[in-house]
């Protein structure tokens, strides 16, 4: 009988060994005790959720320069200024990408987002460690991502509830049924359902049709990747969006501003119209 054979790493194995070496060199410059200690001055998180669940689309915008699927997408050499723009647009929340390998991010770009608008803040990132989640809070994240993907067993549990206990609301992505399955039973009250196959990197656009409806209804759901406007935007929101994450249309976009105007507020049942 042949040994059995290793599984090949994924784009996500790559992207999280990359940031467990970036953030090993942070943790040598900021021990852990200090970086709790700074969050003694950081005022408490805002909550997101009233946003997400009133009335119509919510939109969370994301500061993006580039990606693994898209290469350079814009230069943004001034977040804050973007984001001053997403906050005018109606933006529910700020996505801010910190991961830096692959997508051109820093907690710079956080903090300098943070000190500019007062909307809720994403930090976008390949999350698996509480270090990662105290410097998301020290550096003004209302919200944090935590990939089911990336948190094999009870990882996932330990990290929610650890992001929790810092006032964190946190966005749990998902990307297929059993996933799924998984943030539903850690009682994740928002789940992203991302549109972009982890493997291949395509988006396929029915991936939130088909696993939308094995969420409860009291928890709410979000739309990610793939979306280039308001007739995507009410598409998803017929299927039960209550939000949706947008990167690449946003950035590209000559007017942020009114391309985020224009995505919310959407609400189910105007697409029948
Ligand atoms: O964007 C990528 O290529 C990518 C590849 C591998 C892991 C994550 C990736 N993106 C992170 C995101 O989830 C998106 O930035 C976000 O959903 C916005 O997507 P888009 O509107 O398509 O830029």
């Amino acid at each position: 009988m042949s040994a059995p054979q290793a599984s090949r790493p994924t784009v996500l194995d790559g992207i999280v060994a990359g940031v467990l070496e970036d953030l090993a060199a942070r943790q040598t410059r900021l021990s852990e005790s200090d970086l709790r200690a700074a969050l003694a001055d950081v005022p408490p998180a805002r909550d997101p959720m009233p946003h997400f669940r009133g009335p119509g689309s919510s939109v969370i915008a994301e500061v993006k320069r580039k990606s693994p699927s898209k290469g350079d997408l814009a230069d943004i050499p001034d977040p804050a200024a973007l984001a001053k723009e997403y906050a005018a647009g109606g933006a529910a929340a700020i996505s801010v990408l910190t991961e830096q390998r692959r997508f051109n991010g820093s907690l710079d770009d956080l903090r300098a987002v943070r000190a500019a608008v007062d909307t809720p803040l994403l930090r976008k990132d390949f999350i698996v460690t509480e270090y990662q989640l105290l410097e998301a809070r020290a550096a003004g994240a209302d919200l944090a991502l935590l990939i089911v993907a990336s948190l094999p067993g009870d990882e996932l549990r330990r990290l929610h509830d650890s992001a929790r206990e810092l006032g964190l609301t946190v966005l749990v992505e998902v990307h297929d049924e059993a996933e799924t399955e998984r943030a539903v039973d850690l009682g994740a009250e928002l789940i992203g359902v991302n549109a972009r196959n982890l493997k291949t990197l395509a988006v396929d656009a029915d991936t939130f049709g088909r696993l939308a409806p094995l969420v409860p209804a009291d928890r709410v759901l979000v739309a990610e990747s793939g979306i280039t406007g308001p007739t995507d935007v009410q598409r998803f929101v017929d299927q039960g969006a209550r939000a949706v994450l947008v990167g690449e249309a946003l950035v590209k976009h000559g007017a942020p501003r009114d391309a985020v105007a224009a995505m919310t507020g959407l609400k189910a049942g105007k697409a029948e119209m």
